[in-house]
């Protein structure tokens, strides 16, 4: 079997739906710390349709990272309505939030996160395996082809680059055909040159099986890729401006 090809890809070269898959009202989000609550999402509205790009950018400690866990499900909001890929967040306990995101969302975080003892290809197929799938080795060997690195399946994290473990992280985020992939600074920890070629990878990824790319950075011209930049300021939405896409 192959990765997906453009013909199965769902949205290729129809026209976009107008549901949004991401969905989000008045959401806040208040943690406890030692110095007492802290607010730091504080009243988010936001809907990002099917197959957009969105770069989140703003200020360190705006809330990025946080709206991010939230829209992952990996944080509760403390009020508001969470909608993804059409699973109202709100309702749902952990394992059903950990079942939508193997089937449906994909994630990048700037530091990798792979398991150190497992191979390159071990790593992608855990989420197919979790999903029960025969074909999770089939699969994870076409996608680790499919971001360039055919020659190293046996490696462990230990044993690549900075930028080879990258494109596992974003091969094991993408194996499971998710709806939407976020990236949270996914080049923050990569030379200039290859986080180039990573973000090259994600942006042709997402135009050809139109996953919803949702991509935090402090970047620029990074964001000016994506189709819509929503700036943060203090866990509020402080501008969401629509971007004629040079990816
Ligand atoms: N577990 C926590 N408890 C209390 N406060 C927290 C916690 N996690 C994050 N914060 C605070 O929430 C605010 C938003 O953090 P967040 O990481 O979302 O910002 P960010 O915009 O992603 O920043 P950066 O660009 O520096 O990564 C910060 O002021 C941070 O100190």
């Amino acid at each position: 079997m192959q990765f997906p090809s453009v013909s199965e890809a769902p949205h290729a070269g129809t026209p976009r739906r107008a549901a949004p898959v991401i969905d989000l009202k008045g959401v806040t989000l208040t943690l406890k710390s030692r110095a007492g609550s802290v607010d730091i999402l504080r009243g988010i509205d936001l809907a990002v349709p099917e197959g957009q790009s969105v770069a989140l950018v703003g200020p360190s400690g705006s809330g990025k990272s946080s709206l991010l866990m939230v829209m992952t499900g990996l944080e509760a909001a403390t009020s508001g309505r969470v909608v993804v890929a059409g699973e109202d967040f709100t309702t749902l306990g952990e394992d059903a939030l950990a079942a939508i995101r193997g089937r449906s969302i994909g994630i990048v975080f700037q530091s990798f996160h792979l398991i150190p003892t497992m191979t390159a290809i071990e790593n992608v197929a855990l989420p197919l395996e979790f999903l029960n799938r025969a074909d999770a080795f089939e699969r994870a060997e076409a996608v680790l082809s499919e971001v360039g690195l055919s020659g190293r399946f046996h490696h462990v994290p230990g044993q690549l680059s900075g930028g080879e473990q990258q494109r596992v992280a974003l091969a094991r985020a993408l194996v499971a055909e998710p709806k939407i992939l976020f990236a949270d600074e996914p080049t923050g920890n990569l030379d200039g040159e290859t986080g180039r070629q990573i973000m090259d990878l994600i942006f042709s990824l997402h135009r050809r099986f139109g996953t919803t790319l949702v991509l935090v950075t402090h970047d620029t011209a990074l964001a000016k890729r994506c189709e819509r930049v929503v700036a943060m300021h203090d866990g509020r939405i402080a501008a969401s401006i629509h971007e004629t896409a040079s990816a």
